[in-house]
């Protein structure tokens, strides 16, 4: 309690001081925008500015459960109400909330370089891993080597496919995991199936190693994630308020305690890594950055720090977004019966019940990728997309002055009535194309309004991985399960916790067996 209290005045002093230099920082060295043709405000409050509607973000439980709002809700509330394209101040610093298809499609399409930073906390880039980090890196340098690495080879098409028997055991084990479930009658939350999964594949895919493993070491990742995340209000905070601080020079960060314990380990499965190496196996992404960062020739010279924050956020960037994905897609299976009815009919047909489902029967199954879309579009994992404007430019009509903090809210521009039919309905079949000639360009406007893995240069570098994830996880518990819940619907409310949209009430069911073991038998059986 003491340690809160002090936290907490802490706090009230620094905010003090901030708006301190705030007032002076103004007053000096900002530039007039009087005559400027602004982006339009709501009303805000003195020196604060805008600051309590973003800082509200930080308070996901008082709000959830005081005002019954999430943040992106509170901010697609605000944009309905004052304009899709709007200015808010945090404090004295410029922030440009985007909240519809066709402002997200401008600043995606015009501007894209412009916007592909992603405005870092603090003059040393990340607060966990300094400049050494990529999903903080600015545009340039060594960000546009790490995202050709990663599109040719860690994330590219032949990554992939030699890393496909990595995903298929994961998934086998799970369903092993849930047939025992189903023998003992037992519940299941999902989401703490589906992280074992993720974590494990992730974990295999960077450092050949199992999540779960023995040495539970790799575990420790996951908990460390944890804890960086629950420090997200120091975070957030450092976002809004204590980055710009640093931006004037009056330096607040320290190196986290959980920053070193990241470091520690990384560098120990990176030693290890190099002194024995399983020859066995193909490379995974350590090697091939190792190999990476000792090529002389190499466009741009990775660091051994560059490695390990890449790979921690992986971790980051990959486990809660997937996990919550599938998440919300099996509740909205449960909720919907005709829908569960038909994926499965899709199932059946495509891949029958003499074996189970596997990557290659994905592009054969149009119906589940398209449930899997609609859920992404009505859920987001990440409904807020963080980015800056390096440079001033003209959006919508209005001056965005440079060093612009920019929000989309990817949550309203997937529900933005004007280009989404009946946009709350759950109605997969928006996702499924037509053949012919209007295919791409029916592909193409979709995708402008499509914004679940964000957009352009900066835009998830995973998303291949994560439909390969999803649609097979997905598909084996539609082929192999039926799912007992509590009561008649699964309870849809949704909360916002590190960063990520996820589900108020974790979706817990009781899976029963319909295909225990794959045998020629069930597969004749689908022949007559
Ligand atoms: C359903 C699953 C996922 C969703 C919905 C998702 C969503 C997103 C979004 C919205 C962004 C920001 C994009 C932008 O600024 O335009 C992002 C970035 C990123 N994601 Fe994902 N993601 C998913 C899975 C993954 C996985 C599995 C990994 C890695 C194993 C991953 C790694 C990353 C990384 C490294 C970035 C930063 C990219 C950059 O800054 O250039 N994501 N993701």
């Amino acid at each position: 309690m003491a340690s809160v209290i002090t936290d907490a005045c802490q706090y009230l002093i620094l905010i003090l001081l901030c708006f301190c230099a705030f007032l002076c920082f103004i007053h000096f060295f900002t530039k007039p925008t009087h005559g400027v043709n602004l982006p339009p405000s709501p009303p805000s409050l003195p020196i604060i500015g805008h600051l309590h509607h973003l800082l509200f973000f930080l308070l996901e439980k008082p709000y959830f459960y005081i005002f019954d709002i999430l943040p992106h809700e509170f901010l697609h509330m605000l944009s309905s109400k004052y304009g899709t394209l709007l200015l808010l101040r945090a404090s004295f610093f410029p922030v440009i909330l985007v909240s519809s298809a066709s402002v997200a499609y401008e600043i995606f399409t015009s501007h894209d370089v412009n916007v592909s930073s992603r405005n870092p906390p603090t003059n040393e880039g990340s607060v966990l891993f300094d400049t050494s980090g990529f999903v903080t890196a600015p545009y340039g340098g060594y960000f546009n080597f790490m995202k050709k690495l990663i599109v040719t080879k860690l994330l590219g098409p032949n990554s992939l496919v030699q890393s496909r028997s990595i995903r298929a055991d994961e998934l086998e084990r799970l369903r092993g995991n849930l047939l025992d479930k189903a023998s003992k009658k037992e519940n299941v939350e999902i989401s703490k199936e589906a992280r074992k999964l993720v974590g494990n594949i992730i974990a295999k895919m960077t450092m050949g190693r199992s999540f779960t493993g023995e040495s539970g070491e790799i575990e420790s990742i996951q908990s460390l994630v944890a804890t960086a995340n629950a420090s997200k209000i120091k975070t957030a905070l450092s976002v809004l308020i204590f980055g710009q601080l640093e931006k004037l020079g009056i330096s607040w960060f320290k190196k986290r305690t959980v920053f070193k314990k990241f470091d520690r380990l990384m560098e120990r499965f990176l030693v290890e890594h190099k002194e024995k190496p399983n020859r066995d196996r193909c490379m995974d992404m350590m090697d091939v950055l190792l190999a990476v960062s000792e090529d002389e020739n190499a466009e741009y010279k990775i660091t051994r720090n560059n490695i390990k924050a890449f790979l921690v956020e992986l971790f980051f960037g990959g486990i809660d977004t997937s996990v919550n994905s599938v998440q919300w897609t099996m509740a909205e299976i449960i909720n919907n019966p005709i829908i569960a009815e038909r994926l499965r009919e899709e199932v059946d047909s495509v891949v029958g019940k003499s074996r189970l489902i596997q990557e290659t029967d994905l592009p054969n199954l149009p119906y589940l990728q398209a449930v899997i879309k609609e859920a992404l579009r009505l859920h987001p994992p990440a409904p807020i997309i963080p980015r800056e404007f390096n440079q001033g430019c003209t959006v919508g009509g209005f001056f965005v002055p440079e060093k612009t903090t920019l929000l989309v809210n990817v949550y309203a521009v997937m529900r933005d009535p004007n280009v989404w039919e009946n946009p709350l309905e759950f109605k997969p079949e928006r996702f499924l194309t037509s053949s012919g000639s209007g295919q791409e360009e029916e592909r193409k406007s979709q995708a402008l309004k499509y914004l679940p893995f964000g957009s352009g240069r900066r835009g998830c570098p995973a998303s291949s991985l994560a439909y390969m994830i999803l649609g097979t996880t997905i598909g084996m518990l539609v082929q192999c399960f039926d799912w007992r819940i509590k009561g008649e619907k699964v309870n849809m409310d949704g909360c916002y916790k590190e960063f990520t949209q996820t589900m108020a009430y974790p979706l817990t069911f009781t899976p029963v067996t319909r295909i225990s073991t794959f045998n020629l038998e069930n597969s004749l059986n689908l022949q007559t």
